[in-house]
């Protein structure tokens, strides 16, 4: 494990039984408090932008936002929310997919991205993958080129990685850390 790793993952709290019985929740709000791990994992994930290609960030509601905003100012990118179903004025794609229990949609704004566009897809945390897969398929619905995922945390037990593989489609899946 690098320096690095090491710091992330010492600023992430676990939560257990949190939303839910059973659910070890990782809650990155220390590490958001605390201005020499959130940059390191600013510049870890502008690092995999760069060596990626992309040229647009997606950020996913909400802990992609906190994350993937800075990251996008740090690579000299433009960022572009994926919201939760509802939240965007303009024209959206939307995309529903299924979670453990139930199910969610998500929007994006289809304009703000372009075939020339590769995006990089930045969430906190890949769990069981289907937040991260409808994005892409958000993205590939725009037109646009995929760069690949980045998160600061994989769940490696869920296996979001296998979920994600068609959608990715050869592109790569970044975690800073792996769990589990
Ligand atoms: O891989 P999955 O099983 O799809 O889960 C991962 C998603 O779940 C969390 O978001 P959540 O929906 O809790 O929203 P929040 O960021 O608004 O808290 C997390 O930030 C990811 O976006
Ligand atoms: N265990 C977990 N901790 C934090 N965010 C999550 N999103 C989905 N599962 C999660």
């Amino acid at each position: 494990m690098t320096d690095i790793q090491r710091l992330l993952l010492s600023r992430i709290r676990d939560v257990a039984d949190y939303p839910e019985p059973g659910v070890m929740f990782k809650d990155i709000t220390p590490l958001l408090a605390d201005p020499e791990a959130f940059t390191a994992l600013t510049e870890a994930l502008a690092s995999i932008a760069e060596d990626t290609g992309a040229t647009k960030i997606v950020g996913l509601e909400a802990r992609g936002f906190i994350l993937g905003a800075p990251v996008a100012v740090r690579a000299g990118l433009g960022f572009i929310p994926v919201r939760k179903a509802g939240k965007l004025p303009g024209a959206t794609l939307s995309q529903s997919y299924d979670l453990e229990y139930g199910s969610a949609e998500i929007e994006i704004h289809a304009e703000d991205l372009s075939a020339e566009d590769r995006v990089l897809v930045v969430d906190d945390v890949l769990a069981t993958g289907g937040t991260a897969e409808a994005s892409l398929q958000l993205v590939r619905r725009a037109k646009a080129q995929v760069a690949g995922v980045a998160v600061l945390m994989e769940l490696a037990f869920l296996n979001g990685r296998a979920r994600l593989e068609p959608a990715l489609d050869g592109a790569p899946l970044h975690a800073l850390l792996t769990v589990g």
